[in-house]
């Protein structure tokens, strides 16, 4: 569902910042994008996104070429960004109605799925409030519910559990979960391992833009040729040892 083929880019003519990566992320799977800071988790994401140019190299999102069919591209999948501090003007029940309106979702459709979102990550009773008297857990939790109101078959997600409380945070990976299930595929970059470990498919480990392994965490065991932490493997790929 996810194609990323010799995908590089480099800021100012002199950062590269991603290097020659390829990756795939079939469906059914939720995939984990570890790194240092610095490593190119962010820029990729934003090519996947459509919000950064590819300097080389192809993407495709559900079968659908990002270079050149980037309107469709991005009808494919649902992205929430590192920072959740957007639309602060609006009212929580605002965003989301405007998220469905720019994806043509259903008047009864969207209610059905908000009320649905709102019961699970506790925001009843905050949904006519603006967003700019949320706290950051609830500015991400309003994100995640706009950004999946239209139902997109691919997640993408950079550090999606930063700031949200243990019961969101097990709500949210609960709802990775059931998508992936459900024949879809998820995205998601994250700095914290054990989360990655327990809740991963498959996970790739970038540093300097370029990719370092990519596979099963049995696989990565193998790789190491240890019984070590996805820790350890970490910091020893990583150069941080
Ligand atoms: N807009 C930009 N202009 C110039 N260089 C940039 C820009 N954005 C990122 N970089 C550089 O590109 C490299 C990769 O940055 P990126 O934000 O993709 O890393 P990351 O893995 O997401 O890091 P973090 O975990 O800290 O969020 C870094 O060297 C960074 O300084």
């Amino acid at each position: 569902m996810i194609e990323l083929n010799a995908v590089s880019k480099t800021y100012n003519g002199t950062v590269k910042a991603v290097d020659n990566l390829s990756l795939s992320v079939p469906k059914g799977e939720i995939f984990g994008f570890l790194g240092p800071n610095g490593a190119g988790k962010t820029t990729t994401i934003k090519m996947m996104t459509g919000i950064h140019r590819i300097d080389h190299g192809t993407i495709r999102i559900n079968g659908v070429d990002m270079g050149s069919n980037p309107l469709e591209a991005k009808k494919q999948f649902g992205y929430v960004p590192d920072s959740p501090d957007m639309f602060l003007r609006l009212k929580g029940i605002e965003y989301l109605n405007f998220m469905a309106d720019m994806y043509d979702v259903p008047r009864d459709v969207r209610q059905s799925r908000i009320d649905g979102f709102a019961a699970r990550f506790d925001m009843q009773r905050v949904l006519s409030d603006p967003i700019q008297s949320y706290s950051h857990g609830m500015r991400q939790k309003i994100i995640i519910m706009g950004v999946l109101v239209h139902n997109p078959p691919v997640w993408i997600l950079d550090e999606p559990l930063t700031g949200l409380d243990p019961k969101s945070s097990f709500t949210l990976k609960e709802m990775m979960r059931e998508h992936a299930d459900s024949g879809k595929a998820v995205f998601f970059s994250t700095h914290v391992l054990e989360v990655a470990e327990k809740l991963c498919d498959r996970v790739a480990i970038i540093n300097r833009g370029v990719i370092q392994f990519c596979g099963t965490f049995r696989e990565l065991q193998e790789h190491s040729k240890t019984n070590a932490s996805l820790e350890s493997m970490f910091l020893e790929m990583t150069g941080h040892e």
